[in-house]
């Protein structure tokens, strides 16, 4: 699901740091830690609000492309001026949400001035469900749920969650 960049949501200096508060986290799942509600989660509701550390090209190509950061970090644009894009680190439960290709129930939005991701729900989301967002297209490990939606693609069924 592709996320939609802002200018700003809020100004005068002050970001509004909004958490959705019951949730949880499995360490054991195939995706190896994920996040999790232990509350339904009604559509639209802001899950987290998370700082972004940003980081410069070079840095990123000399230092953090070699460590397991390298599999945290989000594409970020230059600031002001530059051109392309570099990488930031996100801060809190940011980099703690798992993929999902076609059962993504959390969107993200990076507000590019006041340098935070703001993660809300993209529909209902039942209790125990873990939450998840997109990476785009193109993933650095194999996707854990691949066999399960290919199957659910050629039998043409929506997972029912019971
Ligand atoms: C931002 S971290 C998410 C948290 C991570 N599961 C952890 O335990 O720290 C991204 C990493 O989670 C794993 N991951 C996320 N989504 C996945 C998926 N759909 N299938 C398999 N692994 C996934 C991959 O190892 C990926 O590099």
């Amino acid at each position: 699901m592709p996320n939609d960049d802002t200018e700003a949501e809020s100004g005068e200096g002050v970001v509004e740091l909004q958490r959705f508060t019951p949730l949880y986290l499995r360490t054991n799942t195939p995706k190896g830690r994920g996040v999790f509600t232990s509350a339904p989660i009604p559509k639209g509701t802001t899950i987290e609000t998370c700082p972004a550390l940003l980081l410069s090209p070079e840095e990123n190509t000399a230092h953090i492309e070699h460590t397991s950061l390298y599999h945290y970090t989000y594409n970020w644009p230059l600031p002001a001026g530059g051109k392309g894009k570099t990488q930031a680190v996100i801060l809190g439960l940011g980099s703690m949400f798992n993929h999902s290709t076609h059962h993504q129930n959390v969107v993200w939005t990076r507000d590019l001035v006041n340098l935070v991701v703001v993660y809300r729900a993209a529909r209902d989301i039942e209790t125990d469900e873990e939450l998840c967002i997109s990476y785009g297209d193109h993933l650095t490990f194999v996707d854990a749920d691949r066999g399960v939606e290919s199957e659910e693609e050629e039998m043409g069924l929506e997972r029912i969650v019971l």
